[in-house]
């Protein structure tokens, strides 16, 4: 990979390698675009098949954070971390007060929070060392595990994608088939049965598909069966890039709405699911629940707030499907397109200097 070359070409601004010998901590920090406010982008845990394979994840998450984070209209700008390592068997405190020192550095250009194969206690031990971090303990008054309200939201976005293609938006009696029951689907799992929709499950963690099949009554399937199974809304929960060449002939779903980010492998994938008619509901619009939520920790979290602002995701998804019909584009492109103006307009009407470049930071309450 020829680095500036990447950053060019998607005007990434700062790539930043952290590498803290003692603790094995080997992070990078992606910012994509600040022309908003501070970049906030959670912190990803995984062992990458190779130190590109990390770098890349890092940038493509970076500029979803900026896109997501544009289109759910908070003042932030997008970035993201990944940690190469084990979640399970890798962690330790030095590692993550290593890795906050790193973040205090940035002096406020980036802000973290919890992903994949991090928690709150993580969060709590960078928060020793810096506080530009969010999704902390309740008891700091913070939003705590942001999981639960990115389900929420992305709860709310799978109606509004199911009222465009099945005319209500009520999921009762619908087959939704739900691939990685992690901490998000598993809280999805659970708006989806309460209000009466049959649920299919799939995930590489036994104890996962068990708790949904006890809790839910689920049904369980192997990993590779959850892109063909029969129902009417696919839901991707677990990892990127499932909506591919070999995963979409085998789709018999109406709706595509999950919680992971990425998931299409290429844009070219969303515009042959638009052609077949599948109603998609952009990731980084319906999944915003979670960063919504630590978000409003900037101007000191109130939780009425923050799910006020996640119900709105049925609105975004509404909006996002008006315009794709308006402009005849997929509905991808459609999201790509609101969030990009919104970013042109603010990055035009900031043409007057301002004595210490006032941002949201300023009002946090630390
Ligand atoms: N946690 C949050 O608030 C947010 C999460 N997301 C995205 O949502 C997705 C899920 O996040 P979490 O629930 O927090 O992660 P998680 O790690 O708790 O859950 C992911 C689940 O997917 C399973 N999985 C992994 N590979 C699989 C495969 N090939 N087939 C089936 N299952 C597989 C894992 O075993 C795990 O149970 C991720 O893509 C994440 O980036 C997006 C926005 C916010
Ligand atoms: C988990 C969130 C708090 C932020 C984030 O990184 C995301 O939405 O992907």
């Amino acid at each position: 990979m020829e680095i500036f070359t990447y950053l060019e070409q998607y005007d990434y601004e700062q790539l930043v390698f952290c590498q803290d010998k003692q603790s094995g901590l080997k992070a990078i920090i992606a910012i994509h675009d600040t022309t908003l406010g501070p970049a906030l982008g959670g912190t990803r845990m995984w062992t990458y098949a190779s130190e590109e394979a990390a770098i890349e994840d890092a940038l493509r998450l970076a500029k979803g954070m900026t896109y997501k984070n544009a289109a759910a209209g908070l003042n932030l700008g997008g970035g993201k971390t990944v940690i190469i390592g084990d979640p399970r068997k890798d962690k330790n405190e030095e590692m993550f007060r290593a890795f906050g020192r790193y973040i205090q550095g940035l002096n406020g250009r980036y802000i973290t929070a919890e992903d994949v194969g991090t928690t709150v206690a993580d969060m709590d031990l960078i928060h020793e060392e810096t506080d530009y971090v969010t999704g902390i303990s309740p008891a700091f008054g913070s939003s705590g595990n942001p999981s639960p309200v990115t389900a929420y939201g992305v709860y709310r976005g799978m109606k509004a994608a199911a009222k465009e293609a099945f005319g209500t938006d009520s999921l009762e009696g619908k087959v939704v088939a739900v691939q990685g029951v992690g901490n998000v689907a598993y809280n999805l799992c659970r708006h989806l049965h309460e209000e009466g929709a049959q649920l299919i499950v799939t995930d590489i963690n036994k104890e996962a598909v068990q708790r949904a099949a006890e809790e839910f009554g689920a049904k369980v399937v192997n990993p590779d069966e959850i892109y063909s199974v029969e129902c009417d809304i696919y839901a991707p929960c677990a990892l990127g890039a499932v909506i591919n060449d070999k995963t979409i002939p085998q789709f018999k779903a109406k709706v595509i709405a999950g919680a992971a980010n990425n998931q299409l492998k290429d844009t070219k994938h969303g515009d042959i699911i638009h052609e077949m008619g599948i109603v998609y509901a952009p990731d980084y619009v319906i999944n915003a629940g979670g960063v919504i939520n630590v978000a409003d920790e900037l101007y000191g979290y109130n939780q009425e707030r923050a799910l006020k602002k996640v119900e709105q995701i049925y609105t975004n998804i509404e909006k996002v499907i008006g315009i794709a019909k308006r402009d005849q584009i997929p509905t991808y492109m459609a999201a790509d397109r609101m969030a990009e103006e919104r970013i042109e307009r603010m990055r035009n009407s900031r043409s007057q200097f301002l004595q210490n470049g006032h941002h949201i930071l300023s009002r946090r309450k630390f």
